[in-house]
């Protein structure tokens, strides 16, 4: 039995609750699209990656409260790419400003427990402050995930209901009477059960699209007694708006962090009209859930 590391880190929960106070509850994406990359006037290169990506560290850092890069867009542009990627991690760890590296990484729990240690432990190299995981492997294949982001002060969130049309199809399927959703939130809700009974948010959280509509409600999911964060993907490019979070989280909606990628991101390549667009979403989703 390997010893669990021992961490000064203070709980993932509290922290995102300390960053989402501070800043507003606002998570911004680092999505270098290939369209985006020409609109900034940037080449499709390593290069263009590099300044795409480092001009938002520069814009969001110390003025957001969660910085989500996503992998693929990094991981296109092969070793190089993924070395830009453990950059940005490190600038915005630098700057103490919280990430979540969304690589949606699900495996058997041998393999899990490889992908925990590259992002979730004090040393893997591209460790980011939590990591979104996919539960379609079941629930308790994350379990090296789950434990080691607990035990590093770190978390993870886990795909619950996703912003885009293909999920229900799988996420609202049932078995022995309850769907899908439902396992996975029931599964969270389970891990966080120490954070809940202090009043906190837990380490284990939830993705919940804000394009969802009545879903939550429809198949009875209690996001409230979860005490998951809900990292809401879904505003602006997608569709919904932060007049949508209160109709989809109802009474878990001061656990939400909106996410916007592309709807910020357009407003580049100025710094400060980067750092003005996400300081208006925030305010926007702040009035929203408040
Ligand atoms: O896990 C995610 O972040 C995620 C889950 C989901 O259900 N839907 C979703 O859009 N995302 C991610 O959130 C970001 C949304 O980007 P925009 O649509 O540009 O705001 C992308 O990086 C997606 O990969």
């Amino acid at each position: 039995m390997t010893t669990p590391p021992v961490t000064t880190r203070r709980p993932f929960g509290v922290r995102l609750r300390a960053a989402m106070d501070e800043h507003g509850p606002l998570c911004v994406g680092i999505d270098p699209h290939r369209a985006l990359l020409a609109a900034w006037d940037l080449p499709v290169t390593v290069a263009g990656l590099e300044h795409f990506a480092m001009t938002c560290v520069e814009a969001f850092a110390a003025r957001v409260a969660v910085v989500k890069p996503q992998s693929a867009f990094f991981e296109v542009f092969g070793s190089r790419g993924v070395a830009v990627l453990e950059r940005v991690l490190a600038d915005l760890r630098d700057a103490g400003t919280m990430t979540i590296l969304d690589a949606k990484r699900g495996d058997i729990g041998s393999t899990m427990e490889a992908y925990a240690q590259a992002f979730l432990s004090d040393d893997g190299p591209g460790r980011a402050d939590a990591l979104t995981v996919s539960p379609y492997l079941g629930y308790g294949s994350l379990r090296p995930a789950l434990d080691l982001a607990a035990a590093t002060g770190r978390g993870v969130f886990v795909l619950a209901l996703t912003s885009n049309p293909e999920g229900p199809e799988v996420q609202h399927a049932c078995a022995d009477g309850r769907s899908v959703a439902a396992s996975v939130v029931a599964g969270a809700a389970a891990d966080n059960a120490a954070a809940a009974a202090r009043g906190e948010l837990g380490h284990v959280g939830l993705v919940v699209g804000a394009t969802v509509g009545d879903a939550v409600s429809r198949l009875g999911l209690d996001l409230t007694a979860s005490a998951a964060p809900l990292l809401a993907p879904g505003l602006g490019a997608q569709g919904a708006g932060p007049a949508h979070l209160r109709a989809v989280f109802g009474s878990a909606l001061g656990q939400v962090l909106p996410n916007v990628s592309r709807s910020v991101l357009s407003a580049g390549p100025s710094v400060t009209a980067l750092a003005g667009a996400a300081a208006r979403e925030a305010e926007a989703v702040r009035a929203a859930v408040g």
